[in-house]
């Protein structure tokens, strides 16, 4: 089994690798960007969302207070057409017991502020309300007005009042009607309250001037509320309507969304925790990573595939290095016909191998020639003669072997010069390779020692006409230097038919046919047939 870390080495593990963190980068890139921009699109149009719901509600408590201003307008019309005394106004105010639907108490106040009737309580006690500021208001500008919250002198209850100025027939004010709204009645706070669904978060109105109108903390109302830099009512408390997330309100962070009132200065605004706010994102969050990591998982198995795939080639390719290396295959396998970079390589690998083999060749032939004659060598005569004898053996062929030695050869050498001896032994090769045939061999051992393997020798007498024609060969005169010489040569021969025979027994009986010329005087060739233990015949010219 392959260990572990080779796999972490392989080019596939890393190619993988490379593919999932391309894709994570790519994901990260653009689903990160694309998820930046979604989250802040998403997060434009919740807020969005938060605020048409807070202008249906401000239109509801703007329409609220409009159709109460109507109430109170159409009263006092009523009160100018019946021309109505002060006196009978309270009697009057009692008529219309609808009024307690729409207000928690209706009163009237004369011209300078003192109460004349009250629809609550008839017996009120006569107050006077000519330094409020939303009476002086409606003296001064003739028409209804919306009073900020206050406490109530009458009932002791956080109220806000409208009020409606009455004249009489020459347009003289000469009472002031006064609708009071109680800020603790379910009919004004708890129908804020139902307009908001969700239960996270809360609605408040506040005034312009930061006095809470309408909250759930009850405790609040009227009171004037921190608008300092960075608060809920600072964010409340901007122009018009708008939204801001991010803002702590009791230490959370929330979505703070308002909206300026047409029929009061007041805001009605939301905040509501951002956490539920944007859940919405949270989610597609969660579901863009599932998606990325999804998409890296798939990335990395479709990564993982391709390059196994496309490795292939390769996979062959070290497959074909082994089986040539185990001497299974040849190099042709390198030879594929692929236009791409592995048929590059593979093709490479084949020119490569082929001028290694060549260089293999040559270094061979270099290593088994002899450099003088240019024939083979010792080395490749080692080589050579115990598979010739296994050849001969499995074919039940005859097979010699000639020891060849020149006479006197030292002579040559001493008189002549050695370069004179090297042209001998050169000649004495040339006459040599000429006089036998293609299938035997021809090497030289050392000095003046060469030998012939005859294969496929037919018979005995094959070998006395191949024995004599070497002897024949050396009759001309051998050029030496600037003269000529003659040269003789001593041969012995072994023979040979039997198929267990060995190469030492074979180049015995050689040696000893060559020692039997060399005893009857050199010149000459002797055949010894190899386990006769002595040599049968010595030919000699002219003997
Ligand atoms: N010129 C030349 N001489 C060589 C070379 N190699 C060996 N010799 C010489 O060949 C001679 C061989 O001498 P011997 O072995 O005594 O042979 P010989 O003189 O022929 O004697 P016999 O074989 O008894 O006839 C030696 O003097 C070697 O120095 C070679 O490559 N070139």
């Amino acid at each position: 089994m392959r260990p572990l870390s080779g796999f972490f080495l392989s080019f596939k593990f890393k190619i993988t690798a490379l593919v999932i963190a391309l894709v994570l980068a790519a994901g990260i890139g653009t689903g990160g960007i694309s998820l930046l921009i979604a989250e802040s699109e998403l997060r434009q149009v919740i807020a969005r969302q938060e605020l048409s719901l807070l202008t249906s509600a401000a239109a509801l408590i703007d329409s609220d207070l409009q159709d109460k201003r109507q109430l109170l307008r159409l009263l006092a019309e009523q009160f100018q057409a019946h021309e109505l005394t002060l006196d009978q106004v309270q009697l009057e105010l009692e008529t219309h017991e609808t009024l307690r639907e729409e207000f928690f108490n209706v009163s009237a106040f004369d011209a300078t502020g003192k109460l004349i009737a009250s629809l609550r309580d008839r017996n009120a006690k006569r107050i006077n309300i000519s330094d409020r500021k939303y009476f002086q208001e409606t003296l001064r500008l003739k028409e209804g007005v919306i009073s900020a919250p206050f406490k109530s002198v009458l009932s002791g209850k956080p109220v806000f009042v409208l009020t409606q100025p009455l004249r009489d027939s020459s347009g003289k004010i000469v009472c002031v009607l006064l609708g009071a709204i109680d800020l603790l009645r379910p009919s004004f706070s708890a129908q804020i309250d139902s307009l908001r669904t969700s239960t996270e978060g809360y609605l408040f109105i506040v005034t312009d001037d930061g006095v809470i109108v309408h909250h759930p903390n009850k405790k609040l109302l009227l009171e004037k509320g921190d608008d300092g830099v960075g608060t809920v009512l600072e964010a409340a408390l901007q122009d018009g309507e708008g939204w801001q997330d991010g803002i702590l309100d009791d230490g959370v962070p929330v979505l703070l969304v308002h909206k300026h009132l047409r029929e009061a200065p007041w805001t009605i605004a939301l905040s509501y925790p951002v956490e539920s706010a944007f859940a919405p994102m949270r989610s597609v969050r969660l579901r863009a990573f599932a998606g990325a990591a999804i998409l890296t998982g798939l990335a990395g198995l479709f990564g993982w595939a391709v390059t196994k795939k496309l490795l292939r080639p390769l996979g062959r390719l070290h497959r074909h290095v082994e089986d040539i290396s185990a001497g299974e295959a040849s190099i042709e396998v390198f030879d594929v016909d692929r236009a791409d970079e592995f048929g590059h390589l593979s093709r490479a690998f084949y020119a490569l191998s082929q001028s290694r083999a060549r260089a293999e060749l040559e270094l061979h032939r270099l290593a088994t020639t002899d450099v003088l004659t240019g024939i083979g060598n010792r080395r490749m005569f080692d080589d050579f003669l115990p598979k010739a004898l296994a050849r001969a053996a499995r074919a039940g062929q005859q097979v010699g072997l000639a020891f060849l030695d020149v006479d006197h050869f030292k002579e040559i050498n001493d008189t002549l010069g050695h370069a004179a001896g090297d042209q001998v032994l050169v000649e004495f090769a040339r006459r040599l390779v000429a006089s036998v045939r293609t299938t035997d061999t021809v090497a030289r051992l050392a000095g003046d020692e060469f030998v012939i393997v005859f294969e496929q020798l037919a018979s005995n007498t094959e070998i006395d006409v191949l024995g004599r024609k070497i002897v024949e060969a050396m009759h001309e005169p051998f050029p030496c230097g600037a003269t000529q010489r003659r040269v003789t040569a001593s041969i012995g021969i072994a023979l040979t038919t039997s198929p267990t025979v060995t190469v030492d027994e074979v180049m015995r009986a050689a040696d000893q046919a060559l020692y039997g010329v060399k005893a009857a005087g050199r010149n000459g060739f002797a055949v010894n047939q190899v386990g006769a233990e002595r040599v049968l015949r010595v030919r000699q010219p002219g003997r």
